[in-house]
C-alpha cells in the first residue's frame, strides 16, 4: 500500500513515520523546505519522545520519503491531509486556507481509487464541502480525527484509544482502505466507530472541547478555593476517586495551552455562532475566560512576592505548553514570563526543550541552560511547566545557591513539604500557601 502525508507538522510528521513503521510506502509533503530538509535527513524539526527512531527507521529503510512536490502524490491509495487550521488572525474562527490550499494543490494528483483521509480538526461542515470539491476527480473523502496528545504522539498514534472514520453514506470502500491502513492497529482490539462526516467533525473537536472544560472545571475551582482556605488538589482528589468523573485532567494550575485546546475551543465556538448555535455552545467562552484567569493570578502572585522582598528577578522554570514538548503555542509559561518582563521585571528562564521555540515568539527573552543559571540571583522562583527534571530538584541542594526563599508553583507539581523543610514558602494555585519550616 502507498500512503501519502500532506503536511509534516506535529501531526503529519509523526502520522508518515507511523505509517512506515507499519510496513507502508510513505511519503511526507509539505510546502516549508526546510522542514523537508531536516525530515529527509530523519531529524524531527520539533521535539518528540520516539520520534527520532521511528523516523531514522524509516528513512534508513526507504520506506519513508519526504518531498515538498505534491505531485509525488499520484498513485497514492490513501492520502491523508494533516496541514494546520491555527485560529485565524483576528477572528476566533478556523483559518482553513492551509486546509483549502492543500486539496486544492492535490486535485491534479487524484484519481478514483484514492481515498483522502483528512486528518487535520476543522469546523463541521468542512468535509462534505471537499468532498463535493474532489468528486469529479473520482476519489472519494473521508474524514479520520486524530486524538494524539503530544509528548506521547508515537504511542498515541501507534496504540490509540480508538479510530474514527467519518465517511459518506454507504462508502464501504472508504472503510475498507482505513481498515487496511490500520489494520495491525485493530487487530489489538482497539475500537473503531464508523459515523458520517459531520459526527467525525464534531466528535474531534468536542474531544478537545470536554477536556478544556474539565481544567477550566478545576481551575474555577482552584480559584474559589484561593477564596475560601481549601486545596484543589485534595478536592480533585477527592472527587476524582469518583470513578465518574475520574481523576485524569483534573491538575489546577496555569491551565491549557498549545497549538489545539485553545484554538479548538475558539473555533467550535465561532462554528456554533455560525449556526445559529452561539447560546448552545456560550459555555466555552466562559471555559477560555477560566483559563486565562490563571495566568493572571500567576503574574499577580509573582509580582506580590517580588515586591515583598523587594526583588525584581524571576527564575520562570518551564516554557513549553506541557512537558515532554518544545511546542510553545500558546503557551502559559511563556506568556507570564513575556508579561512579567514587559512589566519591568527580570525574567531568566529554562526550558529542558523549548529554547530555541520560545526565542523565536519572545525573541528578547533570556533563556539559560540550565536550572543552576535560573535560579541563581533569582529573588523568586516559578514553576511555569511540570518536567519530570523539576519535580526531581532537591529542594536543599537548591537553597545553596539562590537567596530566594519563595517558589510560585504554576502547576501544583512540587512536593511542598520538601521544598518548605528546605526553607521555601511555597505558594501554589488554588492551595494554601505552605510555610518555610
Ligand atoms: N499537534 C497535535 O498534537 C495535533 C494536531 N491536530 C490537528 O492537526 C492539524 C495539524 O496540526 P499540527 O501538526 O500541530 O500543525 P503544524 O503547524 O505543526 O503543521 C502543519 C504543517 O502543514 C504544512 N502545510 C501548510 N500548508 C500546506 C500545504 N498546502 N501543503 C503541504 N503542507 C502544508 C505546514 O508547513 C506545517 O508543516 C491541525 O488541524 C491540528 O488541530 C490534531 C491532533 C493532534
Ligand atoms: O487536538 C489536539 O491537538 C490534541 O489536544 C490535546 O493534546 P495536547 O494539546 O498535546 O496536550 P494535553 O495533554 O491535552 O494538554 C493540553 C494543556 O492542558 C494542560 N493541562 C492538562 C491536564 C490537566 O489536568 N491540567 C492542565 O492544565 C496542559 O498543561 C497543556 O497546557 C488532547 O489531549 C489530544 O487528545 C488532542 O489530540
Amino acid at each position: 500500500m502507498k500512503i501519502a502525508v500532506i503536511g509534516c507538522g506535529y501531526l503529519g510528521a509523526v502520522h508518515a513515520a507511523a505509517m512506515a513503521s507499519l510496513g507502508y510506502e510513505t511519503i511526507g509533503v509539505d510546502v516549508d523546505e526546510a522542514k523537508i530538509e531536516r525530515l529527509r535527513r530523519g531529524e524531527p524539526p520539533f521535539f518528540e519522545p520516539g520520534l527520532p527512531e521511528l523516523l531514522r527507521a524509516g528513512v534508513d529503510a526507504g520506506t519513508l520519503r519526504f518531498t515538498t512536490d505534491v505531485a509525488e502524490a499520484a498513485g497514492s491509495d490513501v492520502v491523508f491531509v494533516a496541514v494546520g487550521t491555527p485560529q485565524r488572525a483576528g477572528s476566533d474562527a478556523a483559518d482553513l486556507t492551509y486546509v483549502d490550499a492543500a486539496v486544492e494543490s492535490l486535485l491534479p494528483h487524484l484519481a478514483a481509487g484514492t481515498l483522502v483521509a483528512g486528518k487535520s480538526t476543522v469546523p463541521v461542515g468542512t468535509a462534505q464541502r471537499l468532498a463535493d470539491l474532489i468528486a469529479p476527480t473520482g476519489a472519494t473523502l473521508a474524514w479520520n480525527p486524530e486524538f494524539l496528545r503530544e509528548g506521547f504522539a508515537v504511542e498515541d498514534t501507534l496504540a490509540p484509544d480508538r479510530l474514527v472514520y467519518g465517511v459518506a453514506d454507504g462508502d464501504d470502500a472508504a472503510v475498507a482502505a482505513l481498515d487496511a491502513v490500520y489494520a495491525r492497529i485493530l487487530e489489538r482490539g482497539t475500537d473503531r466507530l464508523v459515523v458520517n462526516y459531520a459526527t467525525a467533525e464534531l466528535v474531534k473537536v468536542s474531544a478537545n472541547a470536554f477536556l478544556a472544560t474539565k481544567i477550566s472545571f478545576i481551575n474555577a475551582m482552584a480559584e474559589l478555593s484561593e477564596s475560601v482556605g481549601a486545596d484543589v488538589t485534595q478536592l480533585a482528589d477527592a472527587i476524582g476517586l469518583d470513578a465518574r468523573i475520574g481523576r485524569r485532567f483534573l491538575n489546577a494550575g496555569l491551565g491549557f495551552g498549545g497549538g489545539c485546546l485553545p484554538k479548538d475551543i475558539r473555533a467550535f465556538q465561532a462554528r456554533a455562532d455560525e449556526l445559529g448555535h452561539g447560546e448552545t455552545l456560550g459555555f466555552l467562552r466562559e471555559v477560555d475566560r477560566i483559563n486565562l484567569r490563571r495566568r493572571d493570578r500567576m503574574v499577580a502572585l509573582i509580582e506580590r512576592e517580588l515586591e515583598r522582598v523587594g526583588g525584581d528577578r524571576v527564575a520562570m522554570l518551564g516554557l513549553a505548553f506541557k512537558p515532554n514538548s518544545d511546542d510553545v503555542r500558546d503557551s502559559p509559561a511563556l506568556d507570564v514570563s513575556r508579561r512579567l518582563q514587559e512589566g519591568g521585571r527580570v525574567v531568566r528562564a529554562y526550558d529542558p526543550e523549548a529554547r530555541e521555540t520560545a526565542l523565536r515568539v519572545v525573541p528578547g527573552l533570556e533563556i539559560v541552560t540550565s536550572v543552576a543559571d535560573a535560579v541563581c540571583g533569582a529573588d523568586v522562583l516559578a514553576l511555569g511547566t511540570e518536567w519530570q527534571e523539576f519535580r526531581d530538584l532537591d529542594p536543599a541542594a537548591l537553597a545553596g545557591i539562590t537567596d530566594a526563599r519563595v517558589v510560585v508553583d504554576g502547576r501544583n507539581a512540587l512536593d511542598a513539604a520538601a521544598w518548605s523543610a528546605a526553607g521555601f514558602r511555597v505558594i501554589g494555585l488554588g492551595r494554601p500557601e505552605v510555610a518555610a519550616a
